[in-house]
């Protein structure tokens, strides 16, 4: 499937999805970071291999850009496999995924991005193929119509969601491995602009890859696409290479936040503090003010606020940090203190 067809990532000229897929790493050891989660996935999927088995399916849950599609062609490469690729949105007929499931080879993986949106037909038709390894389909049309079961070949079902809160329970069941992916810490970011910027051929100093990393929210796709937005700047007002100088006056003309947190982020803090005195304050009351649903906030915003200790999690809801006023810039108004 063409990545254009993927709606999250229609925000992306077909140029960015190509440099995207040249930056993408290709095995484990190009992969850096999800140090946990890739050990398990080298264990199991030595084992698959050496037993000549299909790979048991395989669920990525986490923010966008952290890696999950990259991580469903890894196991195809690792597996020495054949993908085929598709999404949610996209199979909306059983006959669609019929016509996927039975071309597939031994072992092959099917990559489904943004799981939690197939239809509920449409997901209940997986059951059986991923358990069981055959379907029922329909021939003929009219009186003549009747239903025959197809086996399957043994194939690995790599699903991928930013919203896992959203999978029906009998899916959640069917994945034999479940890998929740993390942000990466601004080290390991470093170490991936360092990489893109050899790829893209670009020379970077250590201090200028730091800066790049540390402003990326916690996101390779946000750290590649700073960089090369950076490696403009270079080209056009430098002499082609990223200097901290020509990063930082980068950055700043982009107007990229010193932490890296993009609009909602911001707005979330901004609302916590502004209309609720700075907590605590319960999740979906958050959600209503900022007009984002309460699970996105729960799944994409708020582990990283947390992470980058500017929100906590109190028995009594949501409460900004002191780090939070200092990065807005605005004065805490302490109990007890009027102004
Ligand atoms: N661990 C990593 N090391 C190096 N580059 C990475 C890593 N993880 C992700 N990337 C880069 O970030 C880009 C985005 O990753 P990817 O498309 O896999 O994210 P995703 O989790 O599938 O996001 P979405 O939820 O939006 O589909 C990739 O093109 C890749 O170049
Ligand atoms: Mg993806």
């Amino acid at each position: 499937m063409n990545e254009n067809l993927n709606p999250e990532n229609s925000n992306y000229s077909p140029d960015e999805l190509d440099v995207e897929k040249q930056l993408r790493p290709l095995s484990f050891d190009d992969f850096t970071g999800q140090e946990q989660v890739l050990e398990n996935l080298q264990i199991f999927v030595q084992a698959a291999n050496q037993r000549e088995e299909a790979l048991d399916h395989t669920l990525f849950h986490g923010p966008p850009g952290l890696g999950k599609t990259t991580l469903a062609h890894i196991l195809a490469n690792e597996l020495d496999v054949g993908i085929k690729i598709t999404s949610g949105p996209v199979l909306d007929k059983p006959g669609d995924l019929a016509g996927l499931l039975t071309n597939l080879s031994p072992r092959d993986v099917l990559f489904i991005d943004e799981i939690h949106r197939l239809s509920p037909i449409v997901e209940e038709y997986l059951y059986s193929a991923m358990e069981d390894f055959r379907i029922d389909i329909m021939i003929e049309t009219g009186p003549n119509a009747r239903s025959v079961q197809i086996e399957l070949e043994p194939f690995t079902l790599v699903g991928a969601t930013t919203r896992s809160g959203l999978l029906t329970a009998p899916m959640r069941a069917r994945f034999g491995i479940s890998s929740r992916l993390q942000y990466y810490n601004t080290e390991l970011l470093t170490t991936i602009v360092q990489r893109s910027a050899h790829i893209l051929q670009v020379p970077i100093s250590m201090e200028a890859a730091i800066e790049i990393a540390g402003r990326s929210r916690g996101t390779p796709r946000i750290a590649n696409a700073l960089l090369r937005r950076v490696r403009d700047f270079a080209q056009i007002k430098g002499n082609g290479s990223i200097t901290i100088e020509i990063a930082k006056y980068a950055l700043e003309a982009l107007n990229v936040d010193a932490h890296g947190l993009d609009e909602m982020d911001n707005k979330i803090l901004s609302t916590i503090i502004d209309k609720f005195k700075g907590g605590p304050v319960g999740i979906t009351t958050i959600a209503t003010a900022v007009g984002e649903s309460s699970e996105t906030i729960e799944e994409v915003y708020e582990p990283f606020l947390i992470q980058e200790g500017f929100i906590m999690r109190t028995p009594r809801g949501r409460e900004v940090t002191e780090a939070a006023y200092k990065h807005l810039g605005r004065k805490r108004n302490r109990p007890g203190e009027l102004f």
